[in-house]
């Protein structure tokens, strides 16, 4: 007999119950928020970072692509939209270059990756892959991770502003922009898994989907911190 489905208060409880696997405990990001990472750090984060920030409307094509629900489809477009902007110069990734260059890369240096690692590249290779192959609600469930990120991010806009005297305000809009964006998001796509994941067996594949996530992410920061250390 297979188990019997979880309620919906269960089902929730078990994907936040993942919260601590989220790379909000990594230490590299403990350093981050502490002040205590140098330019050089910071420069290898946000070049890094770069790549999951660039990669992030691919995946979200990848679910669209494999998604027959015209409602879902059309949400997952604004994703796409809010990343890579309408035109030139706007959207979510313009606006991590902006953090990029804040810390003293050259727009020139982050879109050629010449800074990104190998372990970061296979982390987010592997987050499009999994959106790419598995069914469209086991890679929805596997963006949960924006369901603990809103906190994170709000922490860290104030926390950078008060470690590194010279990082401003504007210089984090990549942030304050995000944050409004990120609880609906995470709200939204809760519900979403919450009403295709409907047996056992697809709730239990939506919680590891976004173990597997909650890997991907602290993989990048383990392939950062060592690259960050020289
Ligand atoms: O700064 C952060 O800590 C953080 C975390 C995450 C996340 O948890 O995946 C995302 C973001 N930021 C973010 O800005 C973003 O656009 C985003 C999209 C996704 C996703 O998986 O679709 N996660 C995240």
């Amino acid at each position: 007999m297979p188990d019997s489905a979880l309620s919906e208060n269960e089902f929730v409880a078990a994907l936040r119950g993942l919260e601590p696997r989220y790379w909000g405990a990594h230490p590299f990001h403990r350093r981050l928020h502490g002040g205590d990472l140098g330019k050089e750090e910071l420069r290898a984060w946000a070049a890094n970072r770069w790549y999951y920030q660039r990669r992030l409307p691919q995946k979200d094509a990848a679910i669209i692509s494999n998604c027959d629900v015209t409602a879902i489809r059309r949400r997952w477009l604004d994703r796409i939209v809010y990343h890579d902007g309408r035109t030139e110069g706007e959207g979510g990734a313009e606006r991590w270059l902006r953090l990029c260059e804040a810390v003293g890369l050259t727009r020139a240096e982050v879109l050629d990756e010449r800074h990104v690692v190998p372990g970061v590249r296979f982390a987010v290779d592997a987050y499009v892959d999994f959106a790419r192959t598995r069914p469209w609600q086991e890679a929805v469930a596997s963006g949960l991770t924006e369901m603990f990120s809103g906190h994170l991010m709000r922490r860290r806009v104030s926390d950078m502003l008060a470690s590194y005297p010279w990082i401003s305000d504007s210089d984090l809009a990549y942030f304050t922009n995000r944050i409004g964006a990120v609880s609906g998001e995470g709200q939204e796509a809760l519900d979403v898994v919450v009403r295709y994941c409907r047996t056992r067996e697809q709730q239990d594949r939506a919680v590891a989907a976004l173990s597997f996530k909650c890997d991907v992410l602290w993989s990048m920061l383990d392939a950062i911190d060592l690259a960050a250390k020289g």
